[in-house]
């Protein structure tokens, strides 16, 4: 801002520039950012060094006076809504009990993490606990320094709210106040369109760029409409979904234009309006004209930018040139005439001279391109659904297939710890089955052996050997007949490895295990109940050895066989897999 205030540039004091030239150096290729941290959150870069030249330094904190919490001592405020939204419909008990320590926050929502910073505040990805669902919280950076910073961003967030819902606009949630910060709380967007455009491929984007002209216009088209304009719209200020739905944001300098009076909280004077970044101001402001105008210019630098992938100027030669009308040629000579022209009549720098938003919406350019912006949107957010869909579809299917796994088998009623303390696990590992059995007092303990045992099923490691085995079957190469018949050996003891893999099974995890490496949808369906239980009685007679029962057993089994294989089965054969069982306690 200093900048332009020092340049004090109207239309008419610019000097008119007889060599574009100079005006061409002070453009520049859009400087790449990287990553801050590796961190799954790509919107950490914005705590980037580079980032941080991007955005005014936040002021020092004064020496020479004490702060004015400490002048005129406050108490935090407790809870307090702010939202419409909050006040009609607050959260119920169990879910937020005033009388707890907890705030509100803790109570209400679990943080999964910080998405980025603004100048204002942190923004939190959290999910609720009302709903269940992910949300973005914006929490200020400072408590409330006075009642005139308290009912600004009271105002900001109380406009937020009366401008929702548009498919173009962050939905506003929720908003309150506690201990004298504000909270916003807002739909989840992917990252903000100024990460999103650093990230993309270096040269220009025009079919991205008429993309992001449509989404944003229907957005001003809202605005404006309401009589609000933003007076600081730029890419760092707009989000995107997953479906890539741009969604103006950042509401802090909103500016209603007919509200006369300065003291109420929706509304403020003109002395009250503080400005954007210089980059994407339009330069009536610095007159102190204050209309829609003035957001079609900051629309027409950022789509400027996002076009031709280009820093847009600070100061200077190339900020003024850009507000007297002059695009820099070496980098929009790549663009359609289309686009050139209306990047002109969006620069106009007379505001008058601009076209409103409603006439960029009549144009036939962006008319055309708005048609194939919806199509898109309705695809991609179409799939995007069917998508999610299915995800939940395919885990709602795995669970209700483990429960059914879980009631066919007479000892899972009991509870089994899923993660013990590692110490008995390297216990386990190194005894035998037979110690284990000697240490073990009661038959109840050789139960809980066992049904860690018969959690093998669902084992990481015994779903990769099933796998291995069912690619062995598909090529339809017979096992070996010797390994086969050693397995059903009633005199087989589990060896070591074997428990390990039993000791490591994890139920929790294990529907999982056999998604990821994509066995699931041939083994889940071809294993009956009668499977199991007949894996969960082989497991019985291995250890109670007892010659009578298992004769019984091998008879029901074979019979059982029998049966199964008058069945013609798509994937494998029954014997293939109680063999499959079988060889998960085969001493190597
Ligand atoms: N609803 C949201 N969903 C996902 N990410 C978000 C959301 N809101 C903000 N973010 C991320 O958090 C970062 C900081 O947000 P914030 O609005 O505070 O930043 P800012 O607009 O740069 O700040 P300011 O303009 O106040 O300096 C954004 O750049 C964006 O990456």
């Amino acid at each position: 801002m200093s900048v332009a205030v020092e340049t004090s540039v109207s239309r008419m004091s610019l000097p008119v520039p007889t060599h574009f030239s100079h005006a061409e150096q002070t453009f520049s290729l859009k400087k790449r950012h990287l990553p801050f941290s590796s961190s799954s959150n790509s919107n950490s870069s914005y705590c980037s060094p580079s980032h941080l030249s991007h955005s005014l330094p936040p002021l020092p904190p004064s020496k020479g006076c004490p702060p004015l919490s400490r002048m005129f001592p406050q108490q935090p405020t407790p809870w307090t809504p702010l939202s419409g939204s909050l006040s009609k419909t607050p959260p119920p008990n169990a879910v937020y009990d005033p009388s707890k320590q907890q705030s509100y926050f803790d109570q209400c929502y679990t943080n999964l993490g910080l998405l980025g910073r603004g100048s204002f505040g942190e923004v939190y990805k959290v999910k609720s606990n009302l709903d269940g669902r992910q949300y973005a919280v914006k929490r200020s950076a400072h408590r409330f320094r006075g009642n005139s910073e308290r009912s600004r961003s009271t105002r900001e967030a109380k406009n937020h709210e009366r401008l929702c819902p548009h498919p173009h606009i962050l939905d506003f949630v929720a908003a309150w106040e506690e201990c004298g910060r504000l909270y916003i709380q807002t739909e989840l967007c992917s990252t903000s369109l100024l990460l999103h455009a650093e990230n993309q491929p270096p040269g220009p984007d025009e079919p991205a760029a008429w993309a992001y002209l449509c989404d944003l216009l229907s957005a001003l088209q809202h605005l404006h409409s309401l009589d609000f304009v933003h007076l600081d719209l730029k890419p760092a200020n707009v989000l995107i979904t997953d479906s890539g739905r741009l969604k103006l944001a950042d509401f802090g300098l909103l500016f209603e234009l007919k509200k006369k009076s300065t003291g109420s909280l929706e509304g403020k004077g003109k002395d009250d309006i503080q400005e954007g970044d210089p980059r994407y101001m339009a330069p009536e402001l610095l007159r102190g004209e204050y209309g829609p105008a003035a957001d079609v210019f900051s629309l027409g630098v950022s789509i400027l930018e996002l076009a031709c992938n280009m820093e847009v100027p600070n100061g200077g030669e190339g900020w003024q040139q850009l507000r007297q009308g002059c695009l820099p040629s070496e980098f929009t000579s790549g663009l359609s005439a289309e686009l050139q022209a209306v990047l002109r009549m969006m620069l106009a720098p007379e505001p008058s001279e601009r076209l409103t938003v409603s006439e960029l919406l009549s144009l036939p350019s962006v008319r055309k391109h708005r048609w194939r912006r919806r199509i898109y949107l309705v695809v991609a957010e179409t799939t995007l659904t069917l998508l999610s869909f299915c995800q939940l579809a395919v885990c709602f299917g795995c669970r209700l297939l483990s429960s059914l796994h879980l009631s066919f088998l007479p000892h899972w009623s009991k509870p089994v710890p899923s993660t013990p303390p590692k110490g008995s696990w390297d216990k386990d590992l190194t005894l035998p089955l037979s110690a284990m059995h000697a240490d073990s007092g009661s038959p109840e303990d050789d139960a809980v052996f066992l049904l860690d045992q018969t959690d093998v099923e669902l084992s990481p490691t015994f779903s990769h050997r099933v796998t291995s085995r069912l690619s062995l079957d598909s090529t339809s190469t017979p096992l070996p007949k010797s390994l086969r018949h050693s397995h059903r050996s009633p005199a087989h003891t589990p060896t070591h490895s074997n428990l390990g893999d039993w000791s490591s099974c994890n139920l929790a995890q294990a529907p999982f295990s056999i998604h990821s490496n994509g066995s699931c949808h041939t083994l889940t369906p071809s294993i009956s109940p009668l499977h199991i239980e007949l894996f969960a009685d082989s497991m019985n007679e291995k250890s109670t050895q007892s010659p009578h029962s298992v004769a019984n057993k091998s008879l029901q089994r074979r019979s059982w066989i029998r049966t199964e294989e008058a069945l013609p089965r798509p994937n494998f054969e029954p014997k293939n897999l109680l063999s499959l069982f079988e060889d998960t306690t085969v001493e190597p």
